[in-house]
């Protein structure tokens, strides 16, 4: 049995943050505000691994109402999702995310986000693919007003066979 899920997530920039997607702390000018550490791509990631297993999205899990969560790392978040993930008996088949920003460059820390990424999912590099685009100027993205990020999630019950 398959599963497929799908994430969206969008963090508007502010000063004096630290800029973290995909679980690396990006050197940057300015970083993304939420009530964790606004992890754009972390927050994705879990989302869409939530709507592959049928369990809502992380506002559910992790109320942003909740000081537990304020400022929590997004990568604890998303070992508890995967852990559910895992409770139910499914495994990573592939995902495939992409990073919305005018600025900065991701390019040159895709390759370490990926690695953590799928450290977190407990697989291997070659099933986690991350990109980045700019959206060449338009909208809230273009305008350097914050990052948004999107992500296709395939899980694959264990026990079976492809
Ligand atoms: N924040 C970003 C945005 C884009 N890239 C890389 O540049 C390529 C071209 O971007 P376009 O928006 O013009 O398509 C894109 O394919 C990425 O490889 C990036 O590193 N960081
Ligand atoms: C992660 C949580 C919880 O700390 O907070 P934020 O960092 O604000 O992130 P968001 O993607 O808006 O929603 C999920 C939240 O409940």
């Amino acid at each position: 049995m398959f599963r497929v899920g799908n994430g969206f997530d969008v963090h508007a920039f502010a000063e004096n943050r630290p800029l973290i997607i995909g679980g690396i702390e990006i050197p940057y000018e300015k970083g993304l505000i939420g009530h964790s550490d606004a992890d754009v791509l972390l927050h994705t990631v879990a989302d869409a691994c939530l709507g592959a297993i049928g369990e809502g999205d992380i506002g559910r899990h992790f109320p942003d109402t909740d000081p537990n969560f304020k400022d929590a790392d997004s990568a604890k978040l998303l070992q508890h999702v995967w852990k559910l993930v895992r409770n139910k008996g499914y495994k990573l088949v592939n995902i495939d995310c992409i990073i919305m920003a005018q600025k900065p460059k991701m390019a040159p820390h895709i390759e370490k986000m990926q690695e953590r990424i799928a450290e977190l999912l407990e697989a291997s590099m070659e099933q986690v693919n991350v990109k980045a685009t700019t959206t060449e100027r338009l909208g809230f993205v273009g305008r350097e007003e914050g990052i948004a990020s999107q992500a296709v999630v395939l899980l694959q019950k264990e026990n079976e066979l492809l």
